[in-house]
């Protein structure tokens, strides 16, 4: 993981999962607060004003993103509530990557807006950065650090004091099942060790929102159930974490929200119910986003054939 600007560097405590609140309440601060139907649907948290309106963690408005003549991203209009654990589907080059990339500060998009608790990402870079956790595709990470010394850094870049930090690297270590490779370079590390090492970067400053791309690819059965384990109770304590997959099936029962996209543009979004309408979430995609193959397959690769 590439460090983010150490100038959005924003000391906070509590233990590693619970949500840190904000130190500036970016409700305060945003020049154009949202307003939205989508509430926090854990209700009002201890230290929160009461009656506070609620504040969408990520909304995107109209987000569009061209690479030469491909356009990736068409439009993409999508409210995250708070407290919501949101899945984002869709098929190979549907624009997830790009889209989340967008969301994160990663990837400046050619129009639209993106509100993280309702502070501007691209007009206070600073104030909605120190609110979220990300784990993007492919991460860049400083490999030749030890799995520990990799988060303590990203701790301490986030404004952490290196106890609280220290603290924290070993209890993720501990949860993410990587104690025993923790003095072992990252550049060693598997796919999956990589994936988790980066995880646990994206999680150690405890942040409001947790914008996840393929958190579980390569990443073996018991480690993934540890990780959605460790992110519904993320959730339950008023977090938010918006997933990318393309498991149906993990989305379906890790997820309350989905949104289904393809071609850069999102076909279906909203709670898992609505948007299954009681089918199931893989036969919902396959209708809006078509695509099965149909005809004679490939012919010459049945090995029945190949003797005739
Ligand atoms: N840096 C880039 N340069 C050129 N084209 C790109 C670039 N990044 C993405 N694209 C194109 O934009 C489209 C969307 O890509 P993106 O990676 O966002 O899709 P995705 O939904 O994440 O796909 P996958 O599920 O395969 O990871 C694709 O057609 C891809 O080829």
């Amino acid at each position: 993981m590439l460090p983010e600007d150490p100038s959005a560097r924003q000391p906070t405590e509590g233990p590693v999962g619970a949500p840190a609140e904000a130190p500036v309440d970016p409700r305060d601060v945003a020049p154009g607060r949202q307003h939205d139907d989508a509430g926090d649907q854990h209700g009002d948290r201890p230290g929160a004003p009461p009656s506070a309106p609620s504040v969408p963690a990520l909304a995107l408005r109209g987000l569009w993103r061209r690479f030469d003549t491909k356009i990736a991203v068409a439009g993409v209009d999508l409210t995250v509530p708070a407290g919501s654990f949101y899945g984002l589907v869709g098929p190979n080059g549907a624009g997830k990557t790009t889209t989340l990339s967008m969301a994160t500060g990663l990837l400046r998009p050619d129009a639209g807006q993106v509100l993280v608790h309702g502070v501007d990402l691209w007009a206070q870079p600073l104030v909605a950065k120190a609110m979220l956790g990300v784990l993007p595709d492919g991460p860049k990470l400083f490999d030749r650090l030890t799995g520990e010394q990799l988060i303590v850094y990203a701790g301490l870049l986030h404004g952490l004091d290196r106890d609280t930090v220290v603290a924290r690297a070993h209890d993720l270590l501990a949860a993410l099942d990587l104690v025993a490779d923790a003095r072992t370079l990252v550049v060693d590390y598997s796919a999956g060790m990589t994936k988790k090492i980066a995880l646990a970067c994206a999680l150690v400053h405890a942040p409001r929102l947790l914008v996840l791309d393929e958190p579980f690819e390569a990443v073996d059965p018991v480690s993934a159930a540890n990780i959605r384990a460790l992110l519904a109770d993320y959730v339950r304590s008023g977090g938010t974490v918006i997933v990318s997959s393309h498991v149906m099936d993990l989305v379906q029962r890790m997820c309350d929200h989905v949104a289904i996209v393809a071609a850069g543009h999102v076909l279906a979004a909203g709670t898992l119910d609505e948007v299954r309408g009681g089918r199931d979430l893989e036969d919902v995609f396959v209708d809006l986003v078509g695509g099965r193959a149909t005809g004679e397959g490939l012919a010459w690769l049945r090995t029945s054939s190949a003797s005739s």
